[in-house]
């Protein structure tokens, strides 16, 4: 089952496109992580699906329900936005309990949300947590009323390598339970820890897939090996038909693309130890998301 899903949605300013027929697909239970440059759109697709702005055409059917018909739906879903403001004067615990109050949820929920972001035993007040513990804060109140989806826009953008990994563990340990849909221009922490990629640019949606499917679609097929005399074998190599080119030879080592990745990986070691030879290394250099990011938005 998809937990979003949008058909030929639009967002038109009076001189911007911001989503342009974006058709997009989240399945329940995933991580997806939402790619895009600056002004791609990413805010806009995360309003329009908050029902904070209105579509200009399209729709889109959240948790099984027309966002343009009902807003029950906002009950299940979870809402961190990439600016979270907090009443700095408040504890954390005291802050939660305020939400709760007005948002109508069992205060019971706090300590339990607060042990999820580890804060249960931080008596500060807000206005003197580091930036990490604020985007802890904010997932936390997002947390609040148990949601089957949570919306991050940009949670790791602002946060030094601790607070990233702190925040990603936590949207890790949501894996399953919950579905988690994230904006971000941070390519490696996508790589970290989405199962879904979506790639939108000037609102238009470049690609959506797994991550296992995309490195797949954009594999380069190159391999890298190290031998110890590989200028004995390279003639040879170079003659096999599962070899395209050979692209770099050395001493040590050769980087050959090949036409047929599991034919390769059975006849080079074959050739190798015909020949007497040592294989020290072998490695199927992949694209890395970076990579294939730029490939797909240039
Ligand atoms: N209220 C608005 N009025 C006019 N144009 C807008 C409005 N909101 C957004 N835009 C434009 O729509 C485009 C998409 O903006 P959006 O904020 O959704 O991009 P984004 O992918 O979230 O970018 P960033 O990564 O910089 O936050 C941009 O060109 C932006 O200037």
């Amino acid at each position: 089952m998809n937990v979003i899903e949008t058909y030929n949605l639009c967002k038109y300013y009076p001189n911007k496109k911001a989503l342009d027929d974006l058709n997009l697909e989240v399945p329940e239970g995933v991580i997806f992580g939402y790619l895009g440059p600056n002004g791609a759109g990413k805010t806009t697709t995360i309003r329009v699906l908050l029902n904070l702005a209105k579509p200009t055409k399209g729709s889109a059917v959240i948790l099984g329900e027309d966002i343009t018909k009902s807003r029950k739906y906002l009950r299940w879903i979870g809402y961190l936005p990439d600016v979270p403001n907090f009443y700095n004067y408040f504890t954390a615990k005291e802050y939660l309990v305020t939400l709760c109050e007005i948002i109508g949820v069992d205060k019971k929920r706090v300590d339990e949300v607060l042990e999820m972001v580890d804060l249960k035993n931080e008596k500060k007040r807000i206005g003197t947590f580091s930036r990490g513990m604020k985007q802890r804060l904010g997932v936390a109140q997002a947390l609040l009323p148990n949601p089957k989806l949570l919306i991050l826009d940009e949670p790791t953008s602002s946060l030094d390598p601790q607070g990233r990994k702190e925040i990603l563990d936590l949207i890790v340990s949501f894996r399953g339970e919950k579905t988690v849909f994230f904006s971000t221009h941070i390519l490696a922490d996508v790589e970290r820890v989405c199962d879904r990629v979506g790639i939108l640019k000037d609102g238009r949606l470049l690609l959506n897939d797994t991550l296992g499917n995309i490195k797949k679609k954009f594999s380069r097929r190159i391999i890298r090996l190290e031998v110890d005399n590989p200028l004995r074998i390279v003639e040879q190599i170079r003659r096999e038909d599962f070899v395209e080119e050979v692209l770099e030879e050395n001493q040590n080592s050769l980087i050959l693309k090949v036409r047929d990745l599991e034919m390769a990986q059975r006849r080079i070691p074959e050739i190798i130890v015909k020949e007497g030879l040592s294989l020290m290394h072998f490695e199927v250099l992949e694209p890395t998301l970076e990579d294939i990011f730029f490939e797909v938005i240039s």
